[in-house]
């Protein structure tokens, strides 16, 4: 970027690491709507602090709100939305904590460039997968009737694609496994990689 020098910041992120006592990654979710990514991206943030863990959860239909609010669902403001969301879970990154992030991102292109902005160890793809009927029986916002009925177009599952994550670090089926269960299943996994303190 011309004329724009990055000036690096005195506190580091590995002295807000080590204040914090705890690594810092991105959570990324990803899967349809009504899959269950902000239910479970909830339980989870919840469940890391009560173990003392700092963490945020950046979720789909409120950043939509601010941030990106110019963006609609086309494949182009889907990728520009993504972008965004990346760059702000590298800066919580920076900051220290966990993030955990609960957007459709149905593009495996879109969320590999994410991946590349962090370190190997910062990014955690977690595949929130369920079966497009169970989806739509859920049906939590009444948005898969609209798009049934063509009041909503481009709606993912229905005429907008889902790529599924072709090597995610973790893959949860909410449609056979419980709330509770999945969450005890990411994090038996930030245990079992070290991310986070404890036995599991
Ligand atoms: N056309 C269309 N397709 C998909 N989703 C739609 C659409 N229109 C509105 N919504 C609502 O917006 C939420 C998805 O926003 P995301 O930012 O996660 O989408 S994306 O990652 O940019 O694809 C999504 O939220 P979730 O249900 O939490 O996934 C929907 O509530
Ligand atoms: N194991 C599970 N994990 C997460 N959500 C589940 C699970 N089982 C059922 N659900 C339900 O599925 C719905 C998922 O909705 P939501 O979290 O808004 O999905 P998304 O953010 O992917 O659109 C909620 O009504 C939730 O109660």
């Amino acid at each position: 970027m011309a004329n724009i020098v990055w000036h690096h910041t005195t506190i580091t992120k590995e002295d807000r690491r080590a204040r914090n006592g705890h690594h810092s990654a991105v959570l990324w979710f990803t899967g349809l709507s009504g899959s269950g990514k902000s239910t479970l991206a909830n339980a989870v943030s919840k469940k890391l602090f009560e173990l003392g863990v700092q963490n945020y959860v950046l979720d789909g239909d409120n950043i939509r709100h601010g941030l990106n609010k110019d963006l609609g669902f086309s494949a182009e403001d889907r990728t520009e939305n993504i972008r965004r969301i990346g760059e702000v879970a590298k800066l919580f990154v920076d900051s220290g904590q966990f993030v955990l992030t609960a957007f459709i991102s149905p593009f495996e292109r879109d969320r590999q460039l994410v991946r590349q902005l962090l370190e190997a160890d910062e990014f955690i793809e977690i595949y929130v997968k369920c079966p497009l009927e169970e989806c739509e029986k859920r049906d939590p916002k009444g948005l898969y009737k609209k798009a049934r009925n063509g009041e909503i177009r481009e709606f993912t599952g229905i005429d907008s694609p889902y790529e599924e994550p072709s090597s995610p670090e973790l893959i949860v089926e909410t449609h056979l496994y419980s709330l509770e269960e999945c969450v005890n299943q990411v994090i038996a996994y930030l245990r079992h990689h070290q991310r986070i303190k404890g036995e599991k």
